[in-house]
């Protein structure tokens, strides 16, 4: 079992991770002498491992369960009154303690509750998705609005991240793909000697070796851990985490939440902004290895055709990296180097455009 601290302005706190790590619950949450607990889950998480959680806490303190629908449709206004709400009924007060028991829809909203929740209770992120491995290290808490992803949220950290490697067996082929795109990420933005082991290592993702999972997932932990520490609140260095998510999150939105996964729309995001490097640096990535090498893994490697490029602008747009109409963009100066780039509406309109066009003509040839 690893620890590893982020450190923020308010505290600092560990994300304990490894095969077992839960049974290190308890004693996080003794530390936190809770008077109630909230555990929110989802329908798959709950059919499978709810019984686990209880069975951990539940005879020690007060607890209560809330289980969502599966899915990033939960990330919403609604479902966030609606746990409010539950909170309220059932008497939660400044004391207590909200779990997070699930990927990264179960987090962000949680996390987002527990922010607000009586300006803000503790709360625990326990996840069970790869893709998780991100998503509940750094305090980004979010609901989606219909114009964007994320809109409405916080930076709010979690107490503490129990992150055990054994939940991640019961996870679906397409899920496990999803965390894999943020694994890349991380790769891609910061270690050019995981970007190497990860090429040459995963070429599949239903036979991934024991200890190649588990550096993966800790590397990657350790390098999101690095930046929030450096700068929890996004005033800089930490924009780079946002890699691949300007279109990325579009694409996510515009095919209407849950459509298409978060991990398989910035994979599509990571490949224009490794094509807009080599287009506007003078650098040479290796765009075409990267893209053989996530279509071998089954990623979409192309923007929907049924998405115009006008509609993915004007949501780019509204991206937060986007101040006084000039859309930032996160590329690579090289793998595990990045630099931003500022771009006009039209500019970016132009160079998707000339993308889109290349991979169509590249198809046809
Ligand atoms: N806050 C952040 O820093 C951050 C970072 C990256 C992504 N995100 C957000 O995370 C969300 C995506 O997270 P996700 O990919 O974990 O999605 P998710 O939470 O929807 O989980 C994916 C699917 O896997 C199921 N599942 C979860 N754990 C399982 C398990 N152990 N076994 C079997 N099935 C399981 C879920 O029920 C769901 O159907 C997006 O909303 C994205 O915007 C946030
Ligand atoms: O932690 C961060 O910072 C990230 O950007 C991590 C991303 O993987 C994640 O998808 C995040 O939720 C995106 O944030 P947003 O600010 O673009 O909504
Ligand atoms: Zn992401």
């Amino acid at each position: 079992m690893e620890s590893i601290l982020v450190n923020t302005v308010d505290d600092t706190y560990p994300v304990i991770v490894g095969s077992d790590a839960l049974k290190e619950l308890p004693n996080h949450l003794r530390g936190l002498s809770p008077s109630k607990i909230l555990v929110i889950t989802d329908t798959n998480v709950d059919k499978l491992y709810g019984h686990v959680l209880v069975d951990l806490i539940g005879g020690d303190w007060k607890t209560y369960k809330y289980v969502i629908k599966s899915g990033e449709a939960a990330k919403s206004f609604e479902m966030f009154y609606e746990l409010h709400s539950y909170a309220l009924k059932n008497e939660l007060d400044r004391k207590s303690v909200i779990i997070a028991f699930g990927g990264g829809v179960v987090g962000d909203l949680s996390g987002f509750v527990a922010a607000t929740y009586m300006r803000g209770i503790p709360f625990i992120q326990v996840p069970t998705t790869l893709l998780a491995h991100d998503s509940a290290v750094g305090g980004k808490v979010a609901i989606n609005h219909p114009e964007g992803k994320n809109m409405i949220g916080a930076f709010y950290q979690p107490k503490a991240v129990v992150y055990d490697s054994n939940f991640l067996q019961s996870l679906p082929a397409n899920e496990m793909r999803s965390g894999f795109a943020e694994v890349i990420k991380h790769a891609l933005i910061r270690s050019e000697s995981l970007y190497q082991f990860l090429f040459k290592e995963i070429r599949r993702l239903d036979d991934i070796k024991t200890e190649h999972l588990q550096r993966m997932i800790l590397e990657g932990i350790q390098i999101k851990a690095d930046v929030v520490s450096k700068d929890e609140k996004e005033l800089g260095l930490r924009a780079i985490l946002n890699f691949g998510h300007t279109l990325g999150h579009a694409i996510e939105a515009e095919a209407g939440y849950g459509k298409l996964s978060h991990g398989d729309s910035i994979a599509i995001g990571m490949l224009f902004a490794t094509w807009l490097s080599n287009k506007t640096l003078d650098v040479s990535l290796p765009y075409h290895e990267l893209k053989l090498w996530f279509k071998e893994i089954g990623f979409p490697v192309e923007v929907p055709a049924s998405q115009s490029t006008d509609q993915l602008i004007s949501r780019m747009k509204k991206d937060k990296k986007t101040t006084s109409n000039q859309l930032t963009m996160i590329v690579l100066k090289e793998i595990g180097v990045t630099t931003s780039a500022i771009f006009s509406e039209d500019e970016l309109y132009s160079l998707l455009n000339e993308w889109r066009a290349e991979e169509r003509s590249e198809k046809v040839d």
